[in-house]
């Protein structure tokens, strides 16, 4: 029931998100536009051009995109209808069967005037921070740079306070690991914007595969595990960087950080009980060990929201600074450490971790097989649908 209504409450935005491209002004004047004829050689042009847009155009101009193209190549729909759980590729048949039986040429031309709107609209408005050459990074959702011995590793979705989607997961393995043999002596994790990360984004669960949403609940166990695990065996000193509210999965993660610095702003907030779900990030272990089991137990199981001088009071933060003057403070601090001989950091940290590296790869086996099953369960289930919806947040 909770899978039917979360799909029901899907279809609805992408209904009503479809009818905002098509009224768009912009758009609807290109689709309008039928006395001129693109060639094939424009057709090919523009689809070149849409790899190498800098910037998402988003979902609906990517649905968009998809149906003109396959209108132009293919004609009028012609596959069966995806189920009502394959909520992707719904919404893209959706997309190619409302263009009816619009002519192939209609349907390249429009291709065209779209792209060619995009281009110019999406390379103006693009914000990429001054300095920050992203294509050198090659990363989409994180922003990744090296000096004075130090790799900073930026969350970087600030318009969705910074969630964690299944790219970002992928790019903070692979960013991780790259740090771990760079040259730096130290790694440090943050947010761009104002929160340091909401967490797991909640629309991870709607992108149900052909095998449903067991498949899903085992691939995001997998994920989850392996992701954790870079964690667990990095390296060298990884110090967090809390610029602001830290929820979910970014909380728990503190627990295998070296140390974290946290802006008087930043809140921790791990409401796994609300959310149908249970802790992960080695948390179930790592929170009673350091801030005594009644403690972790409020948080992690009565999702209490901490304060940062009460996270810090607890063992979670090392030390907490006043917003105005975070930055420019832990920043010194942080490079004065990277001056330190860097392999005798990295042994150190290796004589503390490795007492506890097979406890903590146990205990993260555990607690994702745990999530796996709740992921399937109706509680979860109903939190993301409330989310989704609009009905609830934290
Ligand atoms: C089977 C699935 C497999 C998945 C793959 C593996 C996953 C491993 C999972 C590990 C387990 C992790 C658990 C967690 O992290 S639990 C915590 C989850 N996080 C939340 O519940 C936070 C939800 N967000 C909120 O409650 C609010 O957004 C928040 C309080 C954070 C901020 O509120 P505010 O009013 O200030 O801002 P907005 O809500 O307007 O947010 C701005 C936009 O950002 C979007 N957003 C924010 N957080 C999330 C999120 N976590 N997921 C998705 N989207 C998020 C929000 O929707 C707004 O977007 P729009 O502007 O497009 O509306």
């Amino acid at each position: 029931v909770a899978m039917a209504h979360l799909a029901w409450r899907l279809a609805q935005r992408w209904c009503q998100s479809s009818l905002q491209v098509i009224s768009f002004p912009v758009v609807q004047l290109h689709l309008n536009r039928t006395a001129m004829r693109a060639s094939q050689k424009d057709f090919e042009n523009a689809m070149n051009q849409v790899k190498l847009l800098k910037k998402d155009p988003g979902n609906e101009v990517k649905l968009k995109l998809y149906s003109l193209y396959k209108q132009a190549t293919e004609g009028p729909c012609n596959m069966p209808k995806p189920g009502v759980f394959d909520l992707i590729n719904k919404a893209k048949w959706d997309a190619w069967n409302a263009l009816g039986s619009l002519p192939k040429e209609t349907a390249r031309q429009n291709y065209v005037d779209l792209v060619s709107s995009l281009s110019s609209s999406l390379e103006s408005s693009s914000q990429v921070e001054p300095g920050t050459d992203r294509k050198s990074t090659g990363y989409e959702t994180l922003m990744v740079t090296s000096e004075d011995g130090i790799t900073k590793i930026m969350l970087n979705r600030p318009t969705k306070k910074n969630a964690l989607n299944v790219e970002m997961y992928h790019e903070i393995m692979h960013a991780l690991k790259a740090a771990s043999k760079d040259d730096s002596a130290i790694t440090v994790l943050t947010g761009n914007g104002d929160y340091y990360s909401s967490g797991n984004d909640l629309t991870n669960f709607t992108d149900i595969p052909p095998g449903g949403v067991e498949e899903k609940a085992k691939n995001g166990a997998i994920l989850l595990r392996e992701f954790v695990g870079c964690f667990i065996d990095f390296p060298k000193p990884l110090i967090a960087v809390v610029n602001g509210p830290a929820v979910g999965i970014s909380v728990t993660l503190l627990g295998l950080f070296d140390a974290v610095y946290a802006s008087d702003r930043a809140t921790f907030h791990t409401p796994f009980s609300h959310l149908g779900q249970s802790p992960e990030g080695c948390s179930s272990y790592t929170f009673p060990k350091i801030m005594s089991p009644a403690k972790a137990t409020e948080m992690l199981v009565f999702g209490k929201k901490l304060t940062a001088g009460e996270a810090c009071a607890q063992g979670l933060v090392t030390e907490v600074f006043p917003d105005s003057t975070f930055q420019k403070e832990v920043w010194t601090r942080l490079k004065a450490f990277a001056k330190l001989p860097p392999n005798a950091m990295r042994i150190s940290k290796e004589i503390i971790r490795n007492r506890e590296k097979e406890k903590l790869h146990a205990v993260n086996a555990e607690e994702c097989s745990v999530l796996q099953g709740r992921w399937l369960s109706d509680e979860c289930m109903n939190a993301v649908v409330n989310f989704l919806s609009r009905k609830s947040k934290l």
